[in-house]
C-alpha cells in the first residue's frame, strides 16, 4: 500500500529524516513512536505531501507521489494542528472532504449520516462543534477524515489533547473501527500505551531513523537496543560478558537465553524476570511503588546500578528490607548495538 524509500528530509545541515526505508501493508496498521524531534511529524507530513523530500521516494499502490499534490494522494489526515471548522456544524465538518470531490448533495447526506453513526455520534449533523466535548470533537475529526474513503488514513497524536481514561476508551474504538473497515493506518504518537493499544506494527524512532520495527509483543520482549529498550521505560541495563546461557555482571552471574549474542554486551533485565529469594542477603530494598496487583521493587545491590523487580503484592518485602535475588532467563535480553 505504502512504501516509503530511503526518503531524507533536511532542515539546514541536519537530517530529520534520514534515509527511512518503511513498509505499510493494506489493512495494517503502523504506529511510530519516538521522542520528541525524532522526526515523526516529518514522516508523516511527507508521506502527505505536506513536507517536499530531499532524497528518496513515497509510493503509493505502486505509483510515485513525488509531484502529486495532498488533495490527490487520496490519504485521510487527522493532524493535532487540523482543527476542525468552527463556522460549520457537525455534519458541514464530516462532509468536507466529499464537498471538495464534488459529491452531491444526497450522497453527503448518506455519507454524513453513516460516518456520524460510525463513530459513535448518530444525528449529531446538526450540532455546533465548539458545543462538543473534546472526545466528541475527535470522533467528528476521524469521522471527516474517513469520510472519503482514504486508501490511507493517517494520524498525528490522533488523541493527543484528551485525558487518559478518554484516550484509553477510544483507542480500543479506533482499533476495532479499523478492523471493521479494514482501513489501512499510519500514526504517531508519543504515548506508549496508545501506540500498543492501537498497533499491529511499531515503529520506533531515533534521529531521523528507524531504530527497531515490529510486533508490539516482539519489540515489548526483545527491544532491539539500549535505546528502544529505555524508551520503552525499561531501566535494568547493565554491562555483561556473555559466554554461552550465562552473563557475568557487577549483578553476578545472570543466566541469558540460548543463541544470544557473546562478548562485551549490555543487557536487558525485565523487572518481572527477578525474583527474591532468601539466600544471600545482598540486595537492599530502597523503595516499593504500587502496580495494581504488583509492587515494583527498587533494589539496591552492594556495587553496580539499582535493580528494579515486579513482586506479586503479597510476596513484597519492606523498604529496608534485605533480599536475595535470582534471575528469569527468558526475561533476560542481550542488546544490539544503537544505530550509529
Ligand atoms: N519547518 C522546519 N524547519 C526547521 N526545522 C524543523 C521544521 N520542521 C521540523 N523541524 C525539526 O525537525 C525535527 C523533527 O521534527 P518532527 O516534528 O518530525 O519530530 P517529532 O518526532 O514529530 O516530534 P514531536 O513528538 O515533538 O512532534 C525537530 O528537531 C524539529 O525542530
Amino acid at each position: 500500500m505504502l512504501s516509503i524509500e530511503d526518503a531524507t528530509v533536511r532542515f539546514g545541515q541536519r537530517a530529520v529524516l534520514d534515509a527511512v526505508d518503511l513498509e505499510v501493508a493494506e489493512h495494517e496498521i503502523v504506529c511510530v513512536l519516538g521522542p520528541s524531534g525524532s522526526g515523526k511529524s516529518t514522516m508523516l507530513r511527507a508521506v502527505a505531501g505536506l513536507q517536499p523530500l530531499d532524497g528518496g521516494r513515497v509510493l503509493l499502490g505502486d505509483a510515485d507521489q513525488a509531484g502529486v499534490p495532498v488533495h490527490r494522494r487520496g490519504v485521510g489526515l487527522m493532524f493535532q494542528d487540523h482543527q476542525l471548522f468552527p463556522q460549520r456544524d457537525v455534519g458541514g465538518n464530516v462532509a468536507f472532504g466529499l464537498r471538495m470531490r464534488g459529491a452531491g448533495k444526497a450522497e453527503q447526506a448518506e455519507r454524513v449520516r453513516e460516518l456520524l453513526d460510525l463513530v459513535g455520534l448518530p444525528g449529531a449533523e446538526r450540532r455546533s462543534v465548539a458545543a462538543l466535548s473534546g472526545g466528541e470533537q475527535q470522533r467528528v475529526a476521524l469521522a471527516r477524515a474517513l469520510a472519503p474513503r482514504p486508501r490511507l488514513l493517517m494520524l498525528d497524536e490522533p488523541l493527543g489533547q484528551l485525558d487518559r481514561g478518554l484516550r484509553e476508551r477510544l483507542v480500543v474504538e479506533l482499533r476495532q473501527l479499523f478492523g471493521r473497515l479494514g482501513t489501512t493506518v499510519l500514526a504517531v504518537t508519543h504515548d506508549q500505551g496508545e501506540a500498543f493499544a492501537l498497533a499491529d506494527r511499531l515503529v520506533v524512532m531515533r534521529d531521523g531513523r528507524i531504530a527497531q520495527s515490529g510486533a508490539p509483543d516482539e519489540v515489548w520482549r526483545r527491544p532491539a537496543s539500549e535505546f528502544v529498550a529505555r524508551f520503552l521505560g525499561f531501566d535494568n541495563v547493565v554491562t555483561a560478558r556473555v559466554t554461552g546461557t550465562v552473563a557475568q555482571t557487577v549483578w553476578g552471574k545472570v543466566p541469558v537465553p540460548d543463541g544470544s549474542p557473546e562478548g562485551e554486551r549490555r543487557l536487558l533485565v525485565r523487572p518481572g524476570g527477578v525474583r527474591l529469594v532468601e539466600s544471600r542477603p545482598v540486595w537492599t530494598v530502597e523503595s516499593r511503588t504500587f502496580r495494581g496487583s504488583q509492587v515494583l521493587v527498587r533494589l539496591r545491590p552492594a556495587e553496580g546500578p539499582a535493580l528494579e523487580a515486579e513482586i506479586p503484592l503479597r510476596e513484597a518485602p519492606e523498604e529496608g528490607a534485605g533480599v536475595g535475588v535470582e534471575f528469569r532467563a527468558e526475561d533476560v535480553v542481550v542488546l544490539g548495538d544503537d544505530i550509529p
